[in-house]
């Protein structure tokens, strides 16, 4: 089992409404990550990247199922043998539009899927979305994962919930805008330290009505300390890391073994 492992964020802007157009630059970015000498072992996309929040018209844009995007990522993490944490998408059920990641690992198989489970009143997303019942957990070589949506970092029980779970790495998909940057990075940060795991958040950029999204996406090492973080313009980031680290940070601080459930 391989502990290193290269992370290739996808920092991209998302035209709202306009999933043709999603797709389109998004094959972009992805054909690029995987022409990199140093080829990525696991890809990441933002928040709702079909969509963007085109959510007065979400039934009709959101991908039945999510066939044709689970299509599209298995093939492409097949045909380049690469992880692929395929962001969020809305994703039309027969109950309604969930705002849901797919996971695929190197052989093109589906390996995880999670619905978001807190929806954001601040965005309406309570108004047009249902939320998601259950963790988001998948091993990657190996290793356990978790995933989680944006919103759903300012929930720390989440978090703490899929590391004694045993998540030593945390998949974050985002869409957050200013003027929230200072919460953005104290979140990722604490959920980094307090559960001792890598943290790898990738947000979008550009605007979308007056709502302006600032990509900062990061990835956090288990002490909470940056490897990566980006600027406002859409780039893919790459971070390289390794999950033994997590061990070592663990063994050094063991909070795991000094919690006291009981009393709280
Ligand atoms: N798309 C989201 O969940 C945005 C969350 C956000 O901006 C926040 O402040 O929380």
């Amino acid at each position: 089992m391989t502990s290193s492992l290269r992370i290739a964020l996808l920092q991209m802007h998302i035209e709202v409404g306009q999933p043709e157009a999603n797709f389109a630059k998004l094959t972009s970015m992805l054909e690029e990550a995987v022409a990199e000498p140093g080829k990525p072992d696991v890809i990441v996309f933002p928040e709702m990247w079909n969509t963007g929040y085109a959510l007065t018209e979400i039934n009709e844009l959101a991908d039945p199922e999510g066939e044709r995007t689970k299509a599209y990522i298995s093939a492409f993490s097949k045909k380049h043998a690469v992880h692929i944490i395929a962001g969020s998408i809305a994703e039309q059920k027969a109950d309604g539009v969930y705002n849901t990641i797919y996971a695929f690992d190197r052989e093109g198989r589906e390996i995880g899927d999670y619905s978001k489970i807190h929806l954001f009143r601040l965005m309406d997303e309570e108004k047009y979305l249902a939320a998601g019942d259950k963790l988001g957990q998948l091993q990657i070589e190996g290793h356990q994962a978790g995933m989680m949506i944006c919103y759903d970092i300012r929930f720390p029980e989440l978090s703490r919930k899929l590391a004694l779970e045993g998540a030593k790495l945390l998949f974050v998909p985002a869409e957050w805008p200013h003027p929230r940057l200072h919460h953005w990075r104290t979140l990722l940060t604490a959920r980094a330290i307090e559960n001792q795991m890598y943290v790898i958040a990738c947000n979008r950029t550009g605007t979308s009505g007056d709502t302006s999204f600032f990509g900062h996406s990061m990835v956090l090492d288990p002490w909470g300390e940056t490897i990566v973080e980006g600027g406002e313009e859409e780039a893919i980031l790459y971070a390289d890391i390794d999950l033994s680290l997590v061990d070592s940070v663990r063994a050094k601080i063991p909070v795991f073994e000094d919690r006291r459930p009981k009393l709280y």
